[in-house]
C-alpha cells in the first residue's frame, strides 16, 4: 500500500475485526453469542448499542474488555492488538462501568481511596492509597463537576452514599483517567428513572468533557437515541442496523421498532423484548 494512504487515514481508536465468540463450544449447550462481529470506532465516538436479549451486547463488551477471548477475530484498541491480553492488562486501556453501582467502587475505602486506585489502575501502577495534595485537588475538581457535593468528602466510606451517588462516582472513576475506551454496561438499568436521567446526564458531560471513545448498552431505546453520534443494534450475535449522524438524530423510538421488525421479520415476543 503506497504511504499517503496510509498516513491519509486516521487511526482508529477501536476496532473489533470479525469477532465470534461462542460459549460451551462443541457441546450440546453450544451458545454463539457472536457472530463475525465488525465494528470501528474513531476517536471520540460515542456509539450505543441496543438489542434483544441474548443478542450479544454484553459479550462483545467482554471480549473489548479481555474479559473473553474471541475463537475468531480480533480487538485492537488504539492500534495495539489487544485479543489474548488478560484483562488486568487491558484495564490499563478501558474504563468501565457496570450495572450494578456496587459493582464500581471499594465500600470500605473513602472516596480518595477509590479515586487513587482508578488513577494507579490505568497507569499500570501498584496499590497506593496515600494521595498526594495535588492529585487530592485534581479528585476534588472532577468530583465538583458532578454537582453532588461528593468534593467535600473525600474522605467519607464509599459504603455510605446512596446508589445513585455510588454510580456518579463509578462513572468518575472510569472517566477522568481519560482511558482510550470507556464502556458503560447498561450502567443507568438498576437506578430509579430520576437517578438514571441523573447519570445519563453526568455521562454526556463526562464524555465530552475527557473527550472520550465510548461503547455503550443499554435497554433503554429513548437514552440510545439521545446519547451518543452512532448507533448500533444487535440480534442474534449480529450487529443488524447501524445509525450515524443525522438519520441518528432523526429516528425516534418507533423507527426503531419499525426498522427491527423489518430486517428481522421479527416475532412480537422479540420486539417487546428489545425495549
Ligand atoms: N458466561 C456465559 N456462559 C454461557 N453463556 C453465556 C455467557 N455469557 C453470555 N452467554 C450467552 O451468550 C448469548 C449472548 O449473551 P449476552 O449476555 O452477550 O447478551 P445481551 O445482549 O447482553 O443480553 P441481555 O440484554 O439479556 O443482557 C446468550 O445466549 C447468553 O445466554
Amino acid at each position: 500500500m503506497p504511504e499517503t494512504t496510509v498516513s491519509a487515514r486516521t487511526r482508529p481508536m477501536l476496532e473489533v475485526r470479525n469477532v465470534s465468540k461462542a460459549f460451551f463450544q462443541h457441546t450440546i449447550n453450544e451458545k454463539i453469542a457472536l457472530r463475525d462481529v465488525t465494528l470501528e470506532l474513531e476517536p471520540g465516538d460515542f456509539v450505543t448499542v441496543i438489542g434483544s436479549n441474548g443478542a450479544g451486547k454484553s459479550t462483545l463488551l467482554n471480549v473489548v474488555a479481555g474479559r473473553y477471548r474471541p475463537e475468531l477475530g480480533s480487538v485492537w484498541i488504539d492500534g495495539l492488538d489487544v485479543t489474548k491480553h488478560p484483562d488486568y492488562k487491558v484495564a490499563r486501556y478501558v474504563g468501565r462501568v457496570f450495572q450494578d453501582p456496587m459493582a464500581g467502587t471499594s465500600p470500605h475505602l473513602t472516596i480518595e481511596e477509590n479515586l487513587a486506585i482508578a488513577w494507579a489502575r490505568t497507569r499500570g501502577r501498584g496499590l497506593h492509597l496515600g494521595v498526594s495534595r495535588a492529585r487530592k485537588a485534581e479528585f476534588r475538581e472532577e468530583l465538583k463537576s458532578l454537582e453532588l457535593g461528593l468534593e467535600n468528602r473525600l474522605t467519607a466510606r464509599v459504603g455510605l452514599l446512596s446508589g445513585g451517588q455510588r454510580q456518579a462516582l463509578s462513572l468518575v472513576m472510569a472517566s477522568f483517567t481519560k482511558p482510550r475506551i470507556l464502556l458503560l454496561d447498561e450502567h443507568t438499568a438498576a437506578l430509579d428513572p430520576q437517578r438514571a436521567a441523573l447519570i445519563t446526564r453526568l455521562t454526556r458531560e463526562m464524555v465530552e468533557r475527557h473527550a472520550l471513545t465510548t461503547l455503550m448498552v443499554t435497554h433503554n431505546m429513548e437514552q440510545a437515541l439521545e446519547l451518543g453520534n452512532r448507533l448500533i443494534m444487535m440480534h442474534e450475535g449480529r450487529i443488524i442496523l447501524e445509525l450515524a449522524g443525522d438519520d441518528k438524530r432523526a429516528a425516534t423510538v418507533a423507527d426503531l421498532l419499525a426498522q427491527f421488525d423489518q430486517i428481522k421479520g421479527a416475532q412480537l415476543s422479540d420486539r417487546t423484548m428489545l425495549g
